[in-house]
């Protein structure tokens, strides 16, 4: 969208501004030599000044208020003291939120024509999206003419002013969607759009998008100016830092439509690289919340795919005022108490990913019941001091009057307890046939237990040949009742229990399936034996104990086996936030209303502290949806079972093997939900320059697919080195890049290479990250290394869609380095990125 130089000094007026200040700021005569631009930002800073002079207002009331609490109290009464407690709460929400200073609080202004039908909505402001037929007069002449009917301001808040005018309208509401929405094409009523830069209270700069340039249209009597380039490209240039920022001023169209979409059933967006898939996924939380705050109290999931993603947005949300309900999380930190930090190599990872696992796991719950020989996994976990058990499900194990098992103290295979002064034995094949019969039903093996329990009981008193001494029923059913009693508080019974049918924890299983003979026999037909042995050598990092390092992969594992056991997966309790006890960010508009309601707002949190135990998240938004693997995604469903969902990805950036598996898995998790499917086709990061090196890796990646289309180009196009030594090399690049940009460099290598990386480049400063492939999935940096694209397209099956990930992490500018299993040509291009 091109925008038009000022070519109007005229002075303009805001049809808003009614506050005497602002008069200055209109009079001012634009010949006074500080230019249009200069001008249309005082009249700007006036109008900020004015939402923070209200704004001020806000504040002391809401300290009044506070103030008002505190004698209540004194008053002492019970209803008395409830309403000062429930004041106090509202007013110091609002201090909070009052006093912490957005910047760029205000940041954007439409210009409107007159709506269709003339009528307010409750924000202030005109409801209709078209235009009068009136609006727009020709002149004799042919001149198209048409005056500013409406000004918005559009900011991170709504703010009324005394008499319930619109100061600043809150980006989400419905007023504010022809700021994003309009285009040349389809203007609707707006004019000219504005994007306002701030810093704390001071207005910077103002960027013009004229969207009706055929009009000559007029503010006040005074002709419309224009002024900047365009606030997107603005945006778009700035250098990057280690954090992402929300990109609340200037959201494009099509990326609109998604963040305002209808929250119920499934929302699915593709994208190529940089088209703001992850940015509207986060402003899309914002916008639900605003929506219908009390909906989204059970909280939005956001699920990433590295902690380093998840580092570099959780920004984003806090700048636009929402915290607290929204769990931004890495797949691997799904399960509480489990954190991953180890990487699985692709061939193992494709094991723990696939379907099979499930099958596979719920053979090895059942199987690690058997008591192993002594020292290995699952034994050792049972003999753990009592509370070291993850989730508390431990149990410590009195070995005193069991049998030893036959051979390596494995299960017990005898159990003998004394009752009614005599001895009662159970021998292993009545034990066999009990357990046989527990385990015939379909419930989760811990829950499985209290029915062992019982059936032993039973077996037990048939043994002790009590039934038959008794023939009134009534007095048999007393001596039984006494009988369970009696062996249940003997520790040869309870000791026996404990190791017969350990209560058993996932850490356990999982360090149980490291014995590759035992896994070999829970895992016939499932695996081949290759796979075996790999999934067995990988998961002895889990040590004896079960509690050693977690890969990313595991930890579904993990979730898993929470189900099949029986300690179903619970979402981490969310911390309250204070917030949460609003309806909306209405609450600056709809205050004197909201004070009105003492018990409706002690009602409202009643009803979210009982949302807040609820299990299931109200939405789930999944970020690079491409990568989560077939049990990755089965975690992911357990957690939104009620959940109305937003599914955001790329398959050309998906680093797993078997998509059609995992289309199965994800079907399974959104169940039979409608969807509603959204593309997004514009590039924001990648010059074309490196968009267009990047395409080439992608035509072999996947032919046929259409990459994106790059918003800008630099006339930077990327460099070419190769390296004999490529350590010095890349360090050397790197420092180049550094001098060349202000903001980061990211050097991306195969994973193997990561530790080597990390000593290249040390010294250099943190504006340098060094990364493997898989890590820099999401992630953007001024300007790249990608370190031998051969290395990382044969690291996996997946290997070419890592590298297109990989090249299309710069907004700047990119240096390949090859080395010579690169093959590179004489320009130092290597085989993969020829044309
Ligand atoms: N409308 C916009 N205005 C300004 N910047 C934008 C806009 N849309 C996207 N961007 C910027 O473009 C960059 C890429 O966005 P984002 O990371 O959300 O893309 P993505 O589709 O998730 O990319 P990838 O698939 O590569 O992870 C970010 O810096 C983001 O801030």
């Amino acid at each position: 969208m091109a925008a038009q130089n000022a070519t109007h000094a005229a002075p303009a007026t805001d049809p808003q501004g009614t506050d005497p200040q602002d008069t200055d700021a209109r009079n001012a005569d634009p010949r006074d030599g500080d230019g249009v631009r200069d001008r249309e930002i005082r009249i700007e800073q006036t109008h900020l000044d004015r939402v923070y002079r209200r704004l001020e207002e806000k504040i002391h009331e809401a300290e009044f208020l506070m103030d008002d609490a505190a004698k209540r109290g004194q008053v002492g009464t019970p209803g008395a003291l409830a309403e000062r407690d429930a004041q106090v709460f509202r007013a110091g929400v609002h201090l909070n939120r009052l006093n912490s200073e957005f910047e760029d609080f205000l940041f954007g202004r439409i210009d409107l024509l007159l709506g269709k039908d003339g009528e307010r909505g409750p924000d202030g402001a005109y409801t209709s999206v078209e235009p009068a037929d009136d609006a727009v007069r020709t002149d004799p002449d042919g001149t198209v003419r048409a005056e500013i009917a409406e000004t918005l301001h559009i900011g991170r808040l709504g703010v009324l002013d005394a008499d319930y005018a619109p100061l600043v309208i809150d980006w989400r509401a419905p007023a504010a969607a022809p700021f994003y929405r309009s285009t040349p094409v389809a203007p609707g009523r707006v004019v000219r759009r504005r994007v306002i830069r701030s810093k704390g209270r001071r207005v910077l700069g103002v960027e013009d998008d004229l969207l009706r340039p055929e009009l000559s249209a007029t503010l006040d009597g005074a002709a419309l100016p224009v002024v900047g380039d365009g606030a997107l490209m603005a945006a778009l240039g700035q250098a990057r830092s280690h954090t992402m920022r929300d990109i609340v001023a200037s959201i494009q169209a099509e990326q609109d439509l998604v963040i305002r979409a209808p929250a119920a059933s499934v929302t699915e967006v593709e994208g190529g690289p940089g088209t703001g898939k992850t940015a509207v996924a986060l402003h899309r939380a914002a916008y639900l919340l605003y929506q219908d705050r009390r909906r989204y109290a059970g909280g939005i999931l956001v699920v990433s795919p590295t902690p380093l993603l998840v580092a570099y947005t959780e920004g984003v949300l806090p700048s636009l005022g929402e915290e607290g309900q929204v769990a931004i999380r890495a797949v691997g930190s799904l399960v509480d108490g489990a954190e991953a930090t180890a990487y699985d190599e692709p061939a193992v990872a494709r094991i723990k990913g696939s379907l099979r696992m499930a099958k596979l796991l719920r053979r090895a719950a059942r199987g690690a019941l058997e008591r192993q020989p002594a020292g290995d996994p699952a034994g050792a976990s049972r003999r753990r001091r009592p509370g070291a058990a993850e989730g508390g499900a431990d149990q410590q194990l009195s070995l005193d009057g069991l049998d030893p098992a036959p051979e390596d103290g494995g299960t017990p295979q005898r159990l003998r307890v004394v009752a009614f002064g005599r001895r009662i034995e159970l021998e292993a094949d009545e034990l066999r046939r009990i357990r046989q019969t527990v385990l015939g039903g379909t419930a989760p093996v811990n829950l499985l237990r209290p029915r062992a329990r019982r059936l032993l009981l039973d077996a037990l008193w048939s043994r002790s040949g009590a039934p038959q001494r008794y023939t009134d029923p009534e007095m048999a059913a007393e001596a039984r009742q006494a009988f369970d009693e009696d062996i249940t508080s003997e520790s040869d019974f309870t000791g026996f229990l404990a190791a017969w049918w350990p209560e058993l924890t996932p850490r356990a299983v999982l360090a149980a399936m490291a014995d590759e003979k035992r896994l070999g026999r829970w895992a016939r037909r499932v695996l081949t034996p290759r796979e075996t042995r790999l999934l067995a050598r990988s998961l002895k990092r889990l040590g004896p104990e079960g509690q050693g390092p977690l890969s990313v992969h595991d930890v579904a594992l993990l979730d898993e086996l929470h189900t099949v056991l029986g300690a179903p997966a619970r979402p981490r309790r969310r911390e309250m936030d204070p917030l949460d006890q609003l309806t909306g960010l209405e609450e600056l508009t709809t205050h004197a209303e909201r004070l009105a309601g003492g018990r409706r707002a002690r009602e409202e949190r009643m009803e979210r502290l009982r949302d807040e135990a609820r299990t299931d998240y109200a939405h789930v938004i999944v970020d690079e949806a491409q990568d989560l693997t077939p049990m990755q995604w089965r975690m992911v469903g357990r957690r939104g079972r009620q959940a109305t969902w937003t599914v955001v990805g790329d398959p050309a950036q998906s680093s797993w093997s078997d998509p059609d598996e995992a289309a199965e898995a994800r079907d399974e998790a959104l169940g039979t939900r409608p969807r509603r499917r959204f593309t997004l086709t514009v590039n924001y990061r990648n010059p074309a320059e490196i968009a267009e090196l990047a395409a080439r890796v992608l035509a072999l990646a996947m032919p046929g697919m259409v990459s994106p289309r790059a918003v800008r180009s630099t006339g930077l196009v990327p460099r070419f080195v190769v390296a004999e030594d490529l350590g010095a090399r890349v360090r050397e690049e790197a420092a180049r890049l550094l001098a060349e940009v202000d903001g980061t460099v990211g050097v991306v290598v195969a994973m193997g290479r990561r530790e080597e990386a990390r000593e290249w480049l040390a010294g250099l400063g943190d504006r340098v990250v060094p990364l493997g492939s898989l890590e820099a999935k999401g992630l953007e940096y001024d300007a790249t290394v990608v370190v031998s694209p051969a290395e990382i397209a044969d690291e996996s099956p997946a290997g070419l869609r890592v590298l297109y990930v990989a090249l299309t992490r710069a907004t700047q500018r990119l240096t390949v380095v090859s080395g010579e299993r690169d093959e590179p040509d004489g320009e130092g291009v290597p085989d993969l990125l020829r044309d």
